[in-house]
């Protein structure tokens, strides 16, 4: 088990993870997510020993990794696939990591193996593709046997079939009672390895659940319901009967209703009772893209000038008031958030009722100027 407590590291001005505390659990796939330089390295490096914390701790099966005996065949870890020295060939790499850490030669030929770099192991690694680096550096995580495996951003550069391996190998390896503790930016295919999720944001914790509940913790189903489009009438008169039932009713952009707080069988008996013929009928279950872009929409240090979801970050004026798009019916107030818009077919729908900032302070016009400035800057380092 990994576990950090009140983990902070400040790089001068800079904090970059801030009084972060979590446990990774052994027998699981744990996956670590947050917005670009929220922290995810920084903090995989500390829990590596290769920073040290300003404050707080973190521990491996209770030791700080600089106190494991024989380390390598306790924790495994990929963090930078590029840092291998270019003019040694696969074998030869993965050799030198065997010896320092006394692994006999034979598991080097099985992790080669296991990895499907066999057959190019005597070439040298400055000559490998981004995906042939990506799992020299993943074999030589797995190189000590280790019960414990850390991965930043494993899947990068390789191809659907290389993707798909890794998300088996993790599984796999969380299968053998292991403890994967892996970071990616990728989710869906985060959506379909991970067990458990810990997300941060601005290096502060913001969430830590199961894949299934921070989906439904940070989202909400709803109704897609299509009416004939050549019948505005008959979609004013479903309108009517679905708030009257006490559902909540906003317009798509395609001209569908978003229909939420009633079931379907309920819409189509209502739709039946209003003699409204129905196009379509079919429940939106949100994705983890949806839910982890609720969730982190606030805490995001660098968005592109030309992103549209730009817009959507606080309420438009006049949101929910009579004559507003959105605005279901006079007297009834929505049961959404604000920012609840559906202005891009993207965009999640707000999570029933929570505060979709858990542990950071939600947006305030303040920050939201802030996050204007720094969206042009660079990141320092
Ligand atoms: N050695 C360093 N010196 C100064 N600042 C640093 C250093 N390392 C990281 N930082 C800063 O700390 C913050 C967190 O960086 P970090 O690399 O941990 O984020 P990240 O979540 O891994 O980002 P990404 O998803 O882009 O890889 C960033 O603002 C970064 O510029």
């Amino acid at each position: 088990m990994i576990e950090a407590v009140g983990l902070t590291k400040r790089y001068g001005a800079k904090t970059a993870v801030h009084n972060l505390s979590f446990q990774v659990r052994p027998g699981a796939v744990t996956g670590f997510l947050g917005p670009n330089g929220s922290g995810k390295s920084t903090t995989m490096r500390m829990m590596l020993g290769l920073d040290r914390p300003t404050s707080g701790h973190v521990t491996i099966g209770g030791h700080a990794f600089r106190s494991l005996p024989n380390a390598p065949r306790q924790v495994g870890a990929l963090l930078d696939a590029k840092a291998v020295h270019g003019g040694r060939s696969a074998r030869n790499h993965l050799l030198s990591l065997a010896q320092l850490a006394g692994i006999p030669a034979a598991r080097v030929d099985e992790v080669l193996g296991v990895v499907g770099l066999q057959d190019v192991a005597k070439k040298r690694s400055n000559g490998f593709s981004l995906g042939m680096g990506q799992r020299l550096g993943i074999a030589a995580a797995l190189l000590g046997d280790p019960q414990v495996l850390l991965f930043d951003e494993p899947v990068n550069g390789l191809d659907p079939e290389g993707i798909l391996w890794v998300r088996n190998l993790m599984k796999q390896l969380a299968s053998e009672g292991r403890t994967v503790f892996v970071s990616s930016h990728l989710m869906s295919e985060m959506a379909l390895t991970a067990d458990h999720l810990i997300v941060i944001g601005r290096g502060q914790l913001l969430s830590d659940m199961s894949v299934t509940d921070f989906i439904s913790a940070n989202s909400a189903d709803f109704a897609r319901v299509r009416v004939p489009a050549d019948r505005p009438e008959c979609r004013e008169k479903l309108t009517a009967s679905l708030t009257e039932a006490g559902g909540g009713v906003m317009t798509e952009p395609d001209g569908a209703l978003r229909v939420t707080g009633l079931g379907l069988s309920r819409i189509s008996d209502l739709a039946h009772e209003s003699d409204v013929r129905l196009w379509e009928l079919s429940p939106h279950r949100a994705s983890l893209e949806e839910a982890y872009m609720r969730m982190t929409q606030g805490v995001v240090d660098y968005r592109s000038t030309a992103d549209a979801k730009e817009g959507l970050q606080l309420p438009p004026p006049g949101y929910g008031q009579p004559g507003h798009e959105g605005y279901a019916q006079p007297g009834h107030t929505p049961q959404q958030s604000p920012q609840e818009v559906p202005q891009q077919g993207w965009y999640a729908p707000p999570p029933p009722g929570q505060n979709p900032y858990a542990g950071a302070p939600a947006p305030t016009p303040a920050a939201t100027a802030d996050r204007t400035e720094r969206k042009t800057s660079e990141d320092s380092r």
